[in-house]
Parts: structure tokens; C-alpha cells; sequence
């Protein structure tokens, strides 16, 4: 009889393909590379559907923040049969609706979304990682600002101690470190 690992086994692998850089890209931070999870399609399959299963179908569209955002809400996204919602970092939209500036673990950015993102939409948030919470609640502005709603907020991975839990308290993490 074949046996087939358990979601529970496949979540726990995709963690165990994430690789820890030191000082990168600066002195002091302790860099989780997620491009082994990416590489692997067993990882990458459970993450994407583990992330639409916990957000319990409340949504109609996935937006995700550039860049890694975009590579798990266009999954889940295609998973869930919804359009994808690229939230962009500044002065790649060509038609920009909205824009916000914010502080993320290692510098300023300033984020845009255009204007396909429409008032009333109910919008699943897709991150790769939580770590200070601001890229999240700047994407969140963003979709409050257009006049959408952001009904569920999905991450892979926490970082901990980085005070992203108490910016963002509604997110759900897939895991953390
Ligand atoms: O919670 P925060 O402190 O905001 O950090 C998390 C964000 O930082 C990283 O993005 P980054 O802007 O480095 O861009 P990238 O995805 O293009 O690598 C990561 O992909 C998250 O979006
Ligand atoms: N420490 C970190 N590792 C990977 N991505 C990040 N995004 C923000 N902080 C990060």
C-alpha cells in the first residue's frame, strides 16, 4: 500500500527547505531564503493550498506585494480560480491608483496598486513573510484606500520578535521562525 505524507508532513518539509543567511543584506539581519521552497514542487504545492484552505474562501480576488508575494498569491490565485492583484513596488504601473510609503525590516519603500482593484472587492492579502509588519500594512492601505476589503491576510512564514504580530494580529502564518 502506498502512503502518502500527510499535509501536516508536507508543510513541515516545505519549513525544512527554508536556508538561513547571515548579515544579509545587511549586518545583523538573519536573512530566510525561501528559493529551496520555491525549487521544489511538493513544497510549493502544499504551501499554495494550505494558504487558500486556512483563508476559508473569504475573498474573490488574491492580491500579493512584490516581489516573492507575488509568486504564492498568483498560486493560490490560480488554485482558487480568482484574479490576482499585483500590489507594486514604485513606478512599475503604468496607471497607478493609489500609493503608499512605508518601513520594512531594512529600509523605505513605497508600494502602488492600479486601478482594477475595485471598490467593495473582498481581498485575501498574500505575503512570503511577516517580519515588521509594514509591507503588509501598507498593502493593506492600498486596498482600504481603493475601496476594497481586506477579508483574510496570508503569510508564509513569521518571523519572530520582529514586531510584525502586533501590526498585522490578523494574519495567518503558515509558519514561523
Ligand atoms: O514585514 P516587513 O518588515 O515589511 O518585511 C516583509 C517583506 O520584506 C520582503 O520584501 P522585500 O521588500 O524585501 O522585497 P522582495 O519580495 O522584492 O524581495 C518580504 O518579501 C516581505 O514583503
Ligand atoms: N529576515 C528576512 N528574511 C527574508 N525576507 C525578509 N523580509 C524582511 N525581513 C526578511
Amino acid at each position: 500500500m502506498t502512503v502518502f505524507p500527510s499535509q501536516t508532513d508536507n508543510i513541515a518539509y516545505a519549513r525544512s527547505l527554508i536556508r538561513t543567511i547571515a548579515d544579509y543584506p545587511q549586518p545583523g539581519v538573519s536573512f530566510r531564503d525561501i528559493t529551496p521552497l520555491l525549487a521544489d514542487g511538493r513544497a510549493m504545492h502544499a504551501v499554495a493550498h494550505e494558504l487558500l484552505v486556512q483563508a476559508q474562501g473569504d475573498f474573490d480576488v488574491v492580491a500579493g506585494i512584490e516581489a516573492r508575494g507575488f509568486i504564492f498569491a498568483g498560486a493560490v490565485a490560480t488554485l482558487a480560480r480568482t484574479g490576482m492583484i499585483p500590489i507594486r513596488k514604485a513606478g512599475k504601473l503604468p496607471k497607478p491608483a493609489h500609493r503608499v510609503t512605508y518601513t520594512k525590516e531594512y529600509g523605505e519603500d513605497h508600494l502602488e496598486v492600479s486601478p482594477d482593484l475595485k471598490p467593495g472587492m473582498r481581498v485575501l492579502l498574500i505575503d512570503d513573510i511577516l517580519a515588521t509588519g509594514g509591507s503588509l500594512k501598507a498593502g493593506a492601505h492600498l486596498i482600504t484606500a481603493a475601496g476594497a476589503e481586506v477579508t483574510q491576510i496570508g503569510v508564509v512564514l513569521e518571523l519572530e520578535g520582529l514586531g510584525g504580530r502586533l501590526v498585522m494580529p490578523q494574519t495567518r502564518a503558515l509558519l514561523s521562525m
